[in-house]
């Protein structure tokens, strides 16, 4: 069957690992910096978010010397992170995890396995499961290849760190929706934030309890810092499960999917389809002659549900979310300035949802225009009208 939801997958040369290689080498040899020519521009910031990669001759013996910036739409941001600049960076960063549950403990674990901060702190008003996770965690530290520490914290401690994530909130129960969660979340928002005033100057906030998407919208409200400091986790979780179920169909890397989840990390969640490619090729190109079966609906629907079906049988999700968060605490830190789905203040919307945004040291850098067609524009409307009437809803309760 073939239809426009119904496609059948690729026979796609450049999708064998070797072809994959050399068509990215051809859209990218044009755009080829070497670290030197990197560095130096990186050093003029903040010009450098203009920059454009100078093209040099194409080296096909690419090392570490040398790094590749995205081609196409977004050369012009800057995609490109390198080891000099973590290298340069000093550890003596702070990251604190307000909500010591089972999803702030797994972010800290997966700061500890990637080491980018020098202190992890720990709040929680449960101040033995605090300190416990606190013990358990620095057990983790042991190994020697980290040299993050982790240690139990107080709310004005963390309201001096450069990121403040906030996991504090119930997590829903058997057949609750994220949103389901809002009057106890809200509540228990209102009060970490007010506890971590005053916050430092630079201090960005990721939200990661849900409902993320209201949460972040009144995590901008209540802590008065500027709205481009403080985003939430959104669409990206989704995101990386709908690049994980293609790169199982296509037998591609994932980080080779450059597809997308928008709009509310929730029901009304859409896949930008029009704009998902795979080595740089448009998904509806690749599609036309492929072998393999890509059925958008039901790829879409396992991606929405891949939640339920996880907490169904064990509870609660955490790894997911632990290595999306410390990767975002990373393009922080590091100012890496990668594009990702999160959830942010969106001025012509009127509401927070996940769109892609360019992540640096100040937060939300900038939002990428995405060209929606037109069902998917109907999507996102969808997703801004039901998240506004949560918002609507949470604020008579309030
Ligand atoms: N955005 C995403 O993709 C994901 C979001 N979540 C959300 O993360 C939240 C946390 O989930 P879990 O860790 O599994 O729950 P949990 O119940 O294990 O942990 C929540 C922790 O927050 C603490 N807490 C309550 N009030 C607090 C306050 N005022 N200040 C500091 N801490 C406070 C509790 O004592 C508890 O230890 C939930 O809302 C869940 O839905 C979970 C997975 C993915
Ligand atoms: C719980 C949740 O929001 C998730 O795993 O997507």
């Amino acid at each position: 069957m073939h239809n426009s939801h119904h496609v059948s997958a690729f026979r796609f040369p450049a999708l064998h690992h070797h072809d994959v290689l050399q068509h990215k080498r051809a859209l990218h040899s044009s755009f080829i910096l070497s670290q030197r020519q990197y560095d130096t521009r990186l050093r003029s910031r903040p010009e450098t978010q203009q920059l454009r990669p100078i093209p040099t001759r194409h080296n096909s013996r690419l090392g570490s010397n040398f790094c590749t910036p995205t081609p196409k739409l977004f050369t012009q941001f800057r995609l490109f992170q390198t080891a000099s600049m973590q290298s340069k960076a000093k550890l003596t960063s702070k990251i604190a995890i307000v909500g010591a549950g089972e999803v702030g403990s797994t972010i800290a674990y997966s700061l500890i396995l990637n080491p980018i901060t020098g202190d992890v702190l720990l709040i929680d008003p449960k101040t033995e499961v605090r300190d416990a996770q606190a013990q358990d965690l620095s057990d983790a530290t042991y190994h020697g290849n980290t040299s993050t520490r982790v240690r139990a914290a107080d709310s004005k401690e963390a309201g001096q760190c450069d990121i403040v994530v906030i996991t504090a909130g119930a997590a829903q129960k058997e057949g609750e929706s994220r949103t389901d969660l809002i009057g106890r979340n809200l509540k228990i928002l209102k009060s970490a934030i007010d506890e971590c005033k005053p916050f430092r100057d630079d201090a960005v906030l990721l939200i990661v309890a849900n409902p993320v998407d209201v949460l972040t919208h009144f995590a901008q409200e209540f802590s008065g810092v500027p709205k481009s400091q403080v985003f939430g986790s959104g669409t990206f979780l989704d995101s990386v499960r709908l690049r994980g179920i293609l790169a199982n169909k296509s037998g591609v890397a994932a980080s080779s999917i450059d597809a997308y989840v928008l709009g509310e990390h929730g029901d009304s969640q859409f896949v930008a389809w029009s704009q998902a490619s795979i080595g740089g090729v448009p998904l509806s190109e690749i599609v036309k002659d492929s072998e393999v079966e890509i059925n958008k609906n039901e790829i879409a629907e396992e991606t929405k549900k891949k939640a339920a079906s996880i907490m169904q049988a064990k509870g609660a999700t955490a790894y997911g979310i632990g290595g999306v968060a410390a990767s975002i605490c990373k393009s922080i830190l590091f100012d890496q300035r990668n594009i990702r789905p999160v959830s942010h203040w969106q001025e012509e919307l009127g509401v927070c949802l996940s769109m892609p945004a360019v992540i640096g040291r100040e937060g939300i850098v900038r939002t990428i225009p995405i060209r929606l067609d037109d069902e998917e524009r109907k999507n996102l409307e969808g997703s801004v009208k039901s998240l506004k009437e949560v918002i609507e809803e949470a604020k008579k309760d309030q």
